[in-house]
């Protein structure tokens, strides 16, 4: 696939940080990302998981335009990433939503920011509000709202201008599990709906697993891309029905074993723990919220 066909293209994408010392003070180079070659099929659901710090983030940012690579190149329908524009809309945990604006007002925003004319928002909004399920809370503000309708207010104003590509960094990752699996569900029909390209990252397996055409495992010290686990598993998919699949279990272990063997590749002293820690938090994680 060439970088024209590819709708999001990482080619040999390096970032470092230039961090402070703190015993003299002086400066360092560290390399969150190492030569990271990725492609992104138009209408892909591509998930991202890691170990804390691999970079996950770090290269969303660089896809969203948020950060420049030190070295490499990212491309957007074989156009050169050189900033953050209106074709990528970005989800973040933790809702970032306007408190002075109604719901109504902050899904109108990226709707603003394009100049749609005032009379064409409304039938634009009162969409995107009935998508997410939120038709009857549009004049409500963001405090009145509980956390999973705020995540929900997010994913529509991220929507509502129509970017091609959904960038999100762990959109669920601050509400309860059932309210969880609810999202998740939403957002599984929203895309098959839409049809947008999503770059979803995750610290949960299951998630990654159940939502994605392919997972992307990272590894960390520094940041790259371990391997690409294919999800061959049936579409339409509803995430509680997708789990209790056998397939879906052979794809969580082949991510799982990918983690943990970086994990202990990483810090051959602690391996036992660390291996433990990251089962411990994927039964955590399946069974509350995270
Ligand atoms: N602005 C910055 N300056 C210096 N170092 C940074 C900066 N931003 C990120 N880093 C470092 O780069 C590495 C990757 O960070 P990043 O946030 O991308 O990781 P992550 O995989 O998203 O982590 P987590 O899962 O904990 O959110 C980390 O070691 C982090 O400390």
């Amino acid at each position: 696939m060439s970088a024209n066909e590819a709708k999001i293209t990482v080619s040999g994408v390096t970032r470092r940080y230039s961090i402070r010392q703190t015993k003299d003070g002086g400066k360092q180079l560290f390399t969150a990302l190492s030569d990271v070659d990725l492609k992104v099929v138009p209408g892909e659901f591509l998930t991202i998981v890691g170990p804390s710090g691999c970079g996950k983030s770090t290269l969303l940012d660089l896809i969203a335009g948020l950060a420049h690579p030190t070295e490499g190149e990212l491309f957007i329908d074989g156009k050169k990433i050189t900033g953050p524009a209106l074709d990528r809309g970005i989800v973040m945990q933790g809702y970032a939503l306007f408190p002075w604006r109604t719901v109504r007002r902050n899904i109108e925003f990226g709707l603003e920011i394009k100049k749609v004319p005032k009379k064409d928002r409304k039938p634009i909004v009162d969409r995107f509000l009935d998508l997410v399920n939120l038709s009857d809370y549009g004049d409500r503000y963001p405090y009145e709202l509980s956390g999973g309708m705020k995540q929900r207010v997010a994913i529509a104003r991220a929507l509502a201008y129509d970017p091609e590509v959904l960038l999100m960094d762990e959109p669920f990752a601050a509400v309860d599990a059932q309210t969880r699996e609810t999202l998740q569900d939403e957002l599984l029909r929203i895309w098959e709906q839409t049809g947008k390209t999503i770059i979803f990252v995750t610290h949960s397996i299951d998630e990654a697993v159940a939502l994605a055409d392919r997972v992307v495992v990272m590894s960390p010290n520094p940041g790259r891309v371990r391997e690409i686990v294919p999800v061959s598993l049936p579409r339409p998919r509803r995430v509680g029905d997708v789990q209790s699949t056998p397939d879906f279990g052979w794809i969580r272990h082949r991510v799982w074993e990918l983690l943990q063997n970086e994990e202990s590749a990483a810090k051959p002293d602690v391996k036992p723990a660390k291996a433990a820690q990251f089962e411990l938090a994927e039964q955590i994680s399946s069974s509350a919220a995270l």
